[in-house]
């Protein structure tokens, strides 16, 4: 009896871990079954790929979604939504931005009843070491959280329980624990006394234009904190993973930790490839994050830390909000986050693939690939591989277009790259074999996506 399979994606140009080759997929409960040349079996349904690029989805690690407590700023709906249509599979929500914070296991199980059922995609949940709160981090590690997430600067909070940044000593200690646990810490890295100090001066000189609010976050803040964090990780043993790294200085740094033999990863998101501090004067606060954009130097820089491999993974570092919050002519004020979950793979494709030449492969590892690694993932996810979960993306490189605040799922049609020519177009989603976006119907209705325990 011949096999039937669920699914077959023809002739698309897979791209692999190292080449990109014309292959068919094949697909059975939810699961990768064939990778190769003229898969001759039938299945429920077939693709025909021809003249596009298929790609395992996107791993994205960094993402804010704002339930429970604040669901009208992003809840898991809506974000999960733009993460498919944007070529997302698999996301991993920070402990910060919802109220409460995941910071104790009560957090994270309301957390959980927020996400299950409503999200497109998969998804795992970060935990939080802040000050407080260090004998919840076993607990939080055996409910499955996927790694912890701490801040060495103050985050812009929304909620009345607010997310700490750490003390030396909370750090210290939390990576004493976690180290022992085998789980990986997050960092946002930038130094609380360098910031904190500069951003006063300039309130209170009431300079709150762009460049002050840049200004006020200089690479040096980050440095230092790297350097601290990484000081610390050598006395503890700690995993640590950089989220967006913003300056090349950082990145050597953190490659020169790996070289001494330290187990630290990082990550930079597109905005920091694709914007520059210029753009945050000419867009005003919708273009405004923490560490600000940096110069046109700066993010060419970056590329070339991203050829030569020293850049581990692609995040997007979507902290939505209201648009109301985005208004503010002071800079200080406005809140600080780029919604981007929907446009990372498009931006990375577009300025790396298309303009740059860097091949996809790469591109590919950025985004999928190192991050299952990173979190424990493989070989379920972030390749296509027989055995694998048929989490795709299929990718026209021609079908340029430019985005619209309606082509945004997010609850809040904002973001910089509205109105951006992009010379990519990812054309249908699927997570574990279902489609989850195509390019007409939109975001399909179900709402399937698991969690992925760590
Ligand atoms: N509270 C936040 O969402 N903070 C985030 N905001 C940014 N990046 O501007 C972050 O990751 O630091
Ligand atoms: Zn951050
Ligand atoms: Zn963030």
């Amino acid at each position: 009896m011949s096999e039937r399979l669920d699914l077959i994606i023809r002739n698309g140009s897979v791209v692999g871990l190292d080449e990109v080759r014309f292959l068919d997929i094949g697909i059975k409960y939810g699961r990768i079954t064939h990778v190769q040349e003229g898969l001759l079996l039938e299945a429920e349904q077939e693709i025909d790929a021809s003249g596009n690029i298929i790609m395992a989805g996107m791993i994205d690690v960094h993402v804010h979604l704002n339930e429970p407590g604040l669901g009208d700023w992003e809840g898991f709906a809506s974000g999960s939504a733009a993460l498919a249509a944007g070529g997302c599979t698999t996301y991993f929500d920070m402990p910060l931005n919802g109220v409460p914070p995941t910071v104790t296991v009560a957090a994270l199980k309301m957390k959980l009843a927020a996400a299950s059922g409503y999200s497109h995609v998969d998804y795992a949940l970060w935990g939080g070491l802040v000050p407080g709160h260090l004998d919840d981090l076993e607990a939080l590690n055996e409910a499955g959280v996927i790694g912890f997430k701490a801040f060495m600067s103050a985050p812009g909070d929304p909620g009345e329980e607010a997310f700490r940044e750490v003390d030396d000593l909370t750090l210290w200690e939390g990576m004493k624990r976690i180290a022992r646990m085998n789980r990986v810490l997050a960092l946002h890295a930038e130094s609380e006394a360098i910031v904190s100090r500069l951003t006063r001066e300039k309130q209170a000189a009431g300079e709150v234009a762009a460049a002050d609010y840049s200004a006020s976050r200089p690479i040096i803040a980050e440095l230092e904190a790297v350097n601290r964090a990484l000081f610390y990780a050598e006395q503890t043993g700690c995993a640590l993973h950089f989220v967006h790294i913003s300056s090349e200085a950082a990145v050597q740094q953190i490659v020169e930790a790996k070289r001494r033999g330290m187990d630290v990863t990082l990550e930079t998101c597109p905005h920091y490839l694709a914007l520059t501090d210029e753009d945050l004067e000419r867009m005003g606060p919708t273009a405004k994050c923490a560490p600000p954009l940096r110069s046109e130097a700066e993010r060419e820089k970056l590329w070339e830390a991203l050829r030569l491999g020293w850049i581990d993974m692609i995040s997007s570092d979507h902290s939505p909000c209201p648009g109301e919050l985005k208004e503010s002519l002071d800079y200080f004020e406005a809140w600080g986050g780029i919604s981007g979950a929907q446009s990372s793979l498009e931006v990375l494709l577009d300025e790396g693939y298309v303009k740059r030449g860097i091949p996809l492969p790469h591109l590919s590892r950025l985004l999928s690939y190192a991050p299952a690694q990173r979190f424990g993932l493989l070989p379920r996810k972030g390749e296509i591989r027989i055995g694998a979960d048929a989490d795709l993306v299929m990718v026209s490189l021609t079908k340029g277009y430019e985005l619209k605040a309606a082509d945004l799922w997010y609850k809040h049609k904002h973001s910089p790259y509205v109105g951006r020519k992009l010379g990519c177009k990812v054309l249908a989603t699927w997570s574990q074999g279902r489609l989850v976006y195509e390019e007409i119907a939109g975001v399909l209705a179900e709402t399937a996506g698991e969690w992925v325990k760590g």
